[in-house]
C-alpha cells in the first residue's frame, strides 16, 4: 500500500498512514504493562491519580481558538445563534420518539469515519484514530477497562450527524446550559450569543434562569450534541459505571470541567462527578498530538472490551 501524507496542524509531527515498525512495538510494550495493572483495578473510588500527559505535553499548543481558522470560528457563530431553549426541547423529543439505526459500535465507528469535526481546531485524524488515540492513552496509564471502553466510544455520538442533524451545530462543539445566562467562560464569550433569540430573554438572560441554586447538572439543559445523545444510547445499552456515563455526558462542557463557571448549578453528585470527567479530559484532549495508532492491529482487543460491557452486539442508535 502507497503511504499518504497526512497533513497535520503545524504543532503535530507529520506521519504516514500505515506507519508501523519500532515505535508502533514499543508502544505495545507497554501497553502489555499497563494492561497488567488496568486488569487489577476495579470501578474507581474517586481517587483519581494524574495522567501521563500532565508532563508530557505543552497544553498552550491546544484549543486555541483566537488564532483558529474560519471553519472554526464560523461554526461557533452558528452554533451560539441556533442552540435556543425551543430547539433543546425539540431534539430531546424527536431524539426519544425514535430509534434511527441498529449497527455494532464497531460498525458505528467506521460509519463515522467520514465526519470532519468543523469545531477542533486540534485534529485533523479521523474519528475511529481520534477514539483509538484516547482509549490507548488511557490504556497506556493503566486505567481500569471500563475507562478504557468509554474513551473509545465517547464521540460516538457524533453519529448523529448522519440522521437528525440540521448541520455540525448541533452535533460537535463545546457544550453549554441553555435556559440561563449564556457565561462569558463559553468559547469567544457571552458576546458570541447577542443573535441568540434567547439573549434578550427576560428569564434565560438570568443568572439561574430556568433553574435554580444547587438544582443539579441532571436538571440542566445542555445544549443538544453528541454528548447528551450518546449518554442516553450507553446509559440504556451498558454496564458502564455512573462515572464513564458523567464523562461521556460532560466530556464537552469545558465552560464548567475546565473554566470553572456554572458551580453554583451543581449538586453534592456532581462534584464526584467532576473529578471522574477533570481525570479523563487529558486522554480526549492531549491524546491529539499522539502518534496515529494501527486501527487493524488494535481492533481485537477493542472487540473483545465492547463485548465485556455491551450485553447486546447490535446497538440501537
Ligand atoms: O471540537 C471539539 C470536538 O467536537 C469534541 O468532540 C468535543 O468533545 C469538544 O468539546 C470540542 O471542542
Ligand atoms: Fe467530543
Ligand atoms: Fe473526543
Amino acid at each position: 500500500m502507497a503511504d499518504v501524507l497526512i497533513q497535520q496542524p503545524a504543532h503535530m509531527p507529520q506521519f504516514r498512514t500505515d506507519r508501523d515498525g519500532h515505535a508502533f512495538e514499543t508502544l505495545c510494550d507497554e501497553i502489555e504493562a499497563a494492561d497488567i495493572a488496568a486488569d487489577q483495578a476495579t470501578q474507581n473510588t474517586g481517587d483519581w491519580e494524574p495522567s501521563r500527559f500532565d508532563s508530557e505535553k505543552d497544553k498552550t499548543q491546544f484549543r486555541q481558538y483566537e488564532t483558529a481558522c474560519d471553519r472554526v470560528k464560523e461554526f461557533y457563530k452558528e452554533q451560539h445563534t441556533k442552540q435556543t431553549v425551543a430547539y433543546n426541547l425539540k431534539a430531546r423529543n424527536d431524539f426519544h420518539s425514535k430509534s434511527r439505526a441498529e449497527m455494532t459500535i464497531w460498525e458505528a465507528m467506521e460509519r463515522l469515519n467520514t465526519l470532519i469535526d468543523e469545531s477542533d481546531p486540534d485534529t485533523e485524524l479521523s474519528q475511529i484514530e481520534h477514539l483509538l488515540q484516547s482509549a490507548e492513552a488511557i490504556r497506556r496509564d493503566g486505567r481500569p477497562r471500563w475507562m478504557q471502553l468509554t474513551g473509545l466510544i465517547h464521540d460516538l455520538g457524533k453519529l448523529l450527524f448522519f440522521f437528525d442533524a440540521r448541520g455540525q451545530w448541533d452535533v460537535v462543539g463545546d457544550t453549554f446550559p441553555v435556559g440561563c445566562a449564556f457565561d462569558d467562560k463559553i468559547i469567544y464569550g457571552n458576546k458570541s450569543f447577542t443573535e441568540n433569540p434567547d439573549y434578550n430573554d427576560p428569564i434565560y438572560n438570568t443568572k439561574y434562569g430556568i433553574y435554580s441554586p444547587g438544582c443539579g447538572l441532571d436538571k440542566v439543559m445542555l445544549s443538544w450534541g453528541h454528548d447528551e445523545y450518546l449518554y442516553h444510547v450507553v446509559k440504556d445499552q451498558s454496564t458502564l459505571p455512573e462515572d464513564a456515563l458523567a464523562m461521556i455526558r460532560y466530556h464537552s462542557f469545558y465552560p464548567w470541567h475546565q473554566q470553572g463557571a456554572y458551580q453554583d448549578l451543581m449538586n453534592d453528585k456532581d462534584h464526584k462527578m467532576l473529578r471522574a470527567v477533570k481525570t479523563f479530559n487529558p486522554y480526549d484532549l492531549y491524546s491529539k498530538s499522539d502518534d496515529k495508532p494501527s486501527v487493524e492491529k488494535l481492533k481485537p482487543y477493542y472487540l473483545e472490551l465492547i463485548d465485556e460491557y455491551f450485553p447486546n452486539k447490535v446497538i440501537k442508535w
